[in-house]
């Protein structure tokens, strides 16, 4: 009689393994023993023990083949949020995570890492110190964020009672790091234009800021605790670096860091976001005719400009959380990490 081979519960899939937080989860899952099956529309890189899958997470039969063997998913894809497409946003994390749970299922894959974000929970106005309980943001701050509530739910709502298939969600805010495709080329790109010399706001606002190495941290414990009686199943959790920060004290030490004069001047928060709304309606209205994307979005602006601190208690509680890299470490990396950014370069 044919033995059917058990696949090894150390063989895992990372879905959006090239963007940033894919191939830090990638290199870390790999050194510590995982074989992993990388899955995204585009490859990035190479790495021994990592076999690479290229494809669209909304084709089922491209998963099943990245899924073969594999026990434990990581779901990490998601168009950028400033790509501001409605439609794709729609097609890649709404439809595309209920095709990958349909393959999940299909290839038998015991558990899932969603990686949702902490904005689920964010109107654009204060959030301090928030716990998980907060409910999901009725006017979401834009569709990226609407989007991400959708999946969020999809993913958590799979939890299976008969423990087919156990799925948690990562909640992580800012997440910042060597490679960051997002923040610091942003950062420095605006300064490099002339726009970093104001502070929106008083300038006291704190926020969460995450090491990407903190957020990589709470994936691969979430999904080492997840077992059919772990309290962590079909939950959600905040992973954030535990030291909010002000927003401009961040932005400050990064540009400083890199060269750059630190924002100065004061401007009235109200008066910004308002601009910048105005602003995104006009770039709607002409979108037909001429492209342009305005530096200070209104998400940016109430990123910008408001407190957004979460709790991390619920993490260390259930999967004994920690940050593994101090903020203050972590700025010092990421600045480390991009001469080629540096003032003058
Ligand atoms: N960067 C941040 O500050 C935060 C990110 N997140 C979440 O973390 C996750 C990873 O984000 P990042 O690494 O920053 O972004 P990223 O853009 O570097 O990586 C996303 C990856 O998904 C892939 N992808 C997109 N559409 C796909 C599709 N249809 N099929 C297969 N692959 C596809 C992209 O090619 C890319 O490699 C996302 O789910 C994002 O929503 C959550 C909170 C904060
Ligand atoms: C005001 C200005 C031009 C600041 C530059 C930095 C911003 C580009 C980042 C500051 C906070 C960041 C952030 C995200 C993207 C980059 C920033 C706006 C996310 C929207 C990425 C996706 C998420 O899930 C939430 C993040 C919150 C913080």
């Amino acid at each position: 009689m044919a033995t059917r081979i058990r696949p090894s519960s150390k063989r895992c899939a990372v879905i959006g393994g090239s963007g940033f937080l894919g191939r830090h989860l990638v290199e870390k899952l790999l050194s510590k023993g995982y074989s992993v099956s990388v899955f995204d529309i585009r490859q990035s890189y190479e790495l021994p023990g990592a076999t690479f899958h290229q494809g669209d997470l909304c084709d089922k039969q491209a998963l099943l083949a990245a899924l073969r063997d594999v026990t434990l998913v990581f779901h990490c894809a998601s168009p950028a949020p400033a790509s501001d497409d409605k439609a794709l946003f729609e097609r890649v994390n709404i439809q595309g995570t209920q095709t990958v749970i349909q393959a999940c299922t299909e290839a038998g894959v015991q558990k899932m890492v969603l990686t949702s974000s902490a904005s689920v929970v964010f109107e654009g106005t204060d959030i301090k110190n928030g716990s998980e309980d907060l409910p999901y943001a009725e006017k979401p701050i834009d569709y990226y964020t609407e989007t991400k509530i959708e999946q969020e739910k999809l993913v958590l709502k799979a939890c299976k009672p008969d423990h087919s298939l156990l799925t948690v969600a990562i909640r992580p805010h800012g997440i910042f790091g060597p490679r960051d495709p997002q923040l610091v080329p942003i950062l420095v790109d605006t300064a490099r234009r002339g726009k970093m010399k104001f502070i929106i706001g008083d300038g006291t606002n704190l926020v969460d800021f995450t090491y990407v190495e903190n957020v990589v941290h709470g994936h691969i414990l979430a999904a080492e605790s997840l077992r059919p009686e772990s309290p962590i199943c079909g939950k959600a959790y905040h992973i954030t670096n535990d030291e909010p920060v002000r927003f401009w004290d961040f932005m400050s030490d990064v540009l400083v860091g890199l060269g750059y004069a630190a924002p100065r001047y004061h401007l009235p928060y109200s008066l910004v976001y308002g601009l910048a709304l105005l602003l995104w309606l006009v770039s709607l209205l002409l979108r037909p005719l001429v492209a342009f994307k305005p530096t200070f979005t209104p998400m940016r602006v109430a990123l910008a400009g408001t407190h957004h601190y979460y709790s991390v208690s619920r993490a260390k509680q259930d999967m004994g959380y920690k940050p593994v890299v101090s903020l203050k470490e972590g700025i010092k990396r990421t600045v480390e990490s991009y001469p080629h950014l540096r003032h003058g370069a």
